[in-house]
């Protein structure tokens, strides 16, 4: 696994985009012989829809023999709901760009059949050769520090009519999480395209897109599994923000573990991690001077030509 560090999000939007055009051009696609991309949803992708819409624009790429697999999909959103996860790749990404409709699958949480969608959808990555290159995210860790938890005092009381209601100290905690696409702690590394329920953090977490009320957040997903990512002949996970130190650090400082269900990258055969400079908070010093000492030699040696992408430029 390759881990490159750059200075914030920008960069590893504008590094990410470029790579991905890169990637497709030396490919060479054609109707024949589409370049096939997984993607996902979230705010961590975002610079890079950006950049390479940009690039898209200064005709250095197109997308019309590009096929893409989305990672997940929230179960009974409508699909025109602003917050589906079809809405946020056509209004962010695929209307901006030549992709035949045809060819962006995204899974439909409205089937009929849920259990069929999700082994078309398999049957489908399959049918054109499997993904070549499959850019995640992974979600954010919360750390609980010094919150306040409403509770009622009966020491209080008096002389107060009602039960009054004091903030009490909560004590420092670490919530499960860290997952990629919906692959939820406990998910299996094996995991194929299936219905997922999602855990109480994601479903608070996801709250902010809905009104703050967890009411009207979607409790189940279709997701690829970490076996389809894991399939995919090259994995890009991007992580970016304070917020997603403690995962990064999971995913990569620790063992493979289905409780943090990015950590099974470790044994992917052609997995680069990319990461601003708040993501890497939780590593250990050594572990930052390590791959950024890795990516100094290997850019003037030559060897690692993708660490020539200037991200400077936009
Ligand atoms: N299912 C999605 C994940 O695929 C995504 O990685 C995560 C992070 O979103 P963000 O990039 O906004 O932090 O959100 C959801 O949980």
């Amino acid at each position: 696994m390759r881990l490159y560090i750059y200075e914030n999000k920008d960069q590893v939007g504008c590094w990410t985009a470029n790579y991905i055009v890169r990637r497709i051009n030396d490919f060479g696609p054609t109707a024949d012989k589409p370049f096939v991309l997984g993607l996902p949803t979230g705010s961590t992708p975002l610079p890079t829809y950006r950049e390479l819409i940009k690039l898209y624009q200064d005709k250095k790429v197109s997308f019309e023999h590009v096929i893409t697999f989305n990672m997940d999909e929230y179960v009974g959103l409508p699909r025109d709901h602003p917050e589906s996860y079809h809405s946020f790749m056509w209004t962010n990404f695929f209307k901006h760009v030549d992709i035949k409709p045809e060819n962006a699958h995204i899974l439909n949480g409205n089937a009929d059949d849920l259990k069929a969608e999700c082994a078309a959808f398999e049957a489908k990555i399959h049918a054109v050769g499997g993904i070549e290159l499959f850019l995640a995210g992974i979600s954010k860790t919360h750390r609980v520090q010094n919150t306040c938890l409403k509770t009622r005092s009966p020491l209080i009381r008096a002389p107060y009519p009602r039960t009054l209601v004091v903030a009490m100290p909560r004590p420092l905690g670490i919530g499960p999480d860290g997952h990629i696409a919906f692959n939820e702690p406990g998910s299996s590394l094996a995991s194929r395209t299936r219905i997922k329920t999602l855990a109480y953090d994601t479903i608070v977490a996801n709250a902010r897109f809905f009104d703050n009320d967890i009411t009207k957040v979607p409790h189940m997903a279709l997701t690829v599994g970490v076996g389809t990512v894991m399939d995919a002949r090259e994995v890009c996970l991007l992580v970016t923000g304070v917020h997603k130190s403690f995962a990064l650090h999971k995913a990569i400082e620790e063992g493979v573990n289905h409780m943090w269900t990015c950590s099974a990258l470790q044994n992917h055969p052609n997995a680069v991690v990319v990461c601003d400079e708040d993501a890497t908070m939780e590593l250990k010093v050594k572990t930052v001077k390590y791959f950024k000492g890795l990516m100094r030699v290997h850019k003037q040696l030559g060897v690692d030509s993708c660490l020539d992408i200037d991200v400077s430029m936009s």
